[in-house]
């Protein structure tokens, strides 16, 4: 056992130093206006120890308790916000509510009111996530009837449209093992020349290297695990064979300048061993960076985590990888992606996988639900008025093009709220 592998003991835990609490708050944005000028206006309602009633006052305590939405159009963004002493709540100053082409944004003109008001409460997250599609692989590899070569390519065409600047568009694995993700070399050729985008495919082994590359792969991953058991039922080895043979690939890789990533999986919990310590992670973390992997994703495979577990793991894993070269990649088993999300940008992370619809599981991983669909990540880091560079509009319409396909209603809550908004417009 290496000295990486000794469980961290809770005195390990990090401070929460960058999450600080708004203690006070001072409304910048709350000029007076005329009255309501055509806007329409919400509430959240608040709690204020404060006598006064300006606007501009501090506040000891900021608490959202309930969330009204009126609306005198169709659609939200927010303005300026400011507390009304008459009853405690506080007022959101609403635009037109409805953007053109169905195309919804949870930002809003007032961007950078809303931005500097979330950065007082969250420190440290950054201007700009990247994030890393993985619905036509990851969403893609666990649907039991085989989707048409045709359907997974429009789809990456859809995705391309959006603004994504990266998409996993298959795996070079044994057909044997994923037979929906068979067709891979006719994804790759019909894809390859799309321009703006990074088209990275899951490689297990050389064999699955080398015909990546034959088919015009220019990015590939490996993907390693955190748990035994799971390396065992996913690719058939232990971790350590599993690294033997990554190394490998890794060198090839290198030889060709073919850019390299790599995937945990399990790094919090797995089906058949339970919790898995933060100091195994790390280990295997520490393997891939070595080995040449430019960035490495964590991945919660079966959705256990929340910010609690998914901390101490990320803390393991920083004290050997520098944070610029870490991604996260949450199922949403329990709804806690989103949470996980936000905690692991506070800790300096900026690279977010995710997978439209919420498609997604693995095989191989028992009670594993989809991933955390992009169109919920997007509206989320829009709200917190973080670029991700992706047409939220272009993206629903992505994953109801999927969702149409499989038959059954995407699984992004927020695809499913705005089809309602729009279905009652
Ligand atoms: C790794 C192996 C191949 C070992 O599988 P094995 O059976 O131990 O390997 P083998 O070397 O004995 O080969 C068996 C057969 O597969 C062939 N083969 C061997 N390699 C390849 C290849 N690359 N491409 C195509 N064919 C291949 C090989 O040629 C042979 O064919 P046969 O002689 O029987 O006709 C297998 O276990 C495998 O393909 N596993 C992949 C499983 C998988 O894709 N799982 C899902 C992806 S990981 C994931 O979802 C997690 C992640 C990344 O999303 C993050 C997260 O959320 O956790």
């Amino acid at each position: 056992m290496s000295s990486l592998e000794q469980p961290l003991g809770l005195e390990k835990l990090p401070s929460l130093s960058t999450i600080e609490r708004l203690n006070s708050f001072r409304s910048t944005s709350c000029s007076p206006r005329g009255v309501d000028g055509g806007m329409g206006e919400c509430w959240i309602e608040g709690r204020s120890s404060g006598s006064s009633n300006s606007c501009s006052e501090d506040f000891e305590e900021y608490r959202r308790e309930s969330f009204t939405w009126s609306r005198t159009q169709n659609d939200i963004s927010c303005r300026s916000s400011c507390l009304d002493h008459s009853n405690g709540r506080y007022r959101i100053e609403c635009d037109s509510l409805y953007l053109p082409n169905h195309q919804y944004d949870s930002y809003g003109n007032n961007g950078r009111d809303i931005k500097d008001i979330v950065h007082k409460v969250c420190k440290g997250l950054p201007d700009y996530v990247k994030i890393v599609e993985v619905g036509p692989r990851d969403g893609l590899q666990n649907e039991k009837i085989v989707v048409p070569t045709a359907v997974k390519v429009e789809l990456i065409r859809r995705l391309v449209s959006t603004g994504l600047s990266v998409i996993e568009a298959t795996s070079f694995v044994s057909p044997k093992w994923v037979p929906q993700l068979a067709d891979a070399k006719d994804v790759m050729k019909a894809v390859k020349n799309l321009e703006a985008v990074k088209l990275p495919v899951l490689t297990p082994n050389l064999k699955g290297f080398e015909a990546a590359v034959a088919a015009g792969a220019r990015e590939v991953a490996i993907f390693a695990s955190a748990s035994e058991a799971f390396s065992k039922l996913n690719i058939n080895c232990s971790i350590a064979e599993s690294l033997a043979r990554y190394r490998v690939v890794a060198e090839a890789a290198r030889k060709l300048s073919v850019p390299i990533r790599g995937y945990i999986s399990c790094v919090v919990g797995c089906p058949d061993e339970g919790a898995i310590p933060p100091s195994k992670v790390a280990y295997v973390a520490k393997e891939l960076y070595e080995m040449g992997c430019y960035e490495i994703s964590l991945a919660d495979t079966i959705g256990v985590g929340t910010p609690g577990t998914v901390l101490p793991m990320l803390e393991a894993v920083m004290a050997f990888v520098p944070v610029e070269n870490l991604a996260v990649h949450f199922h949403d088993t329990y709804g806690q992606a989103l949470p996980n999300i936000l905690m692991s940008l506070q800790m300096g992370i900026n690279v977010v996988d995710s997978s439209t619809a919420g498609l997604g599981g693995c095989p191989y991983a028992k009670g594993a639900s989809g991933n955390v669909a992009t169109e919920d990540v997007v509206y989320m880091l829009h709200g917190l008025g973080i670029k991700t560079n992706v047409d939220l509009g272009k993206l629903l319409s992505a994953g109801e093009y999927i969702s149409k396909h499989l038959g059954r209603p995407s699984g992004s809550k927020t695809a499913i709220a705005l089809s309602r908004f729009t279905a009652s417009a």
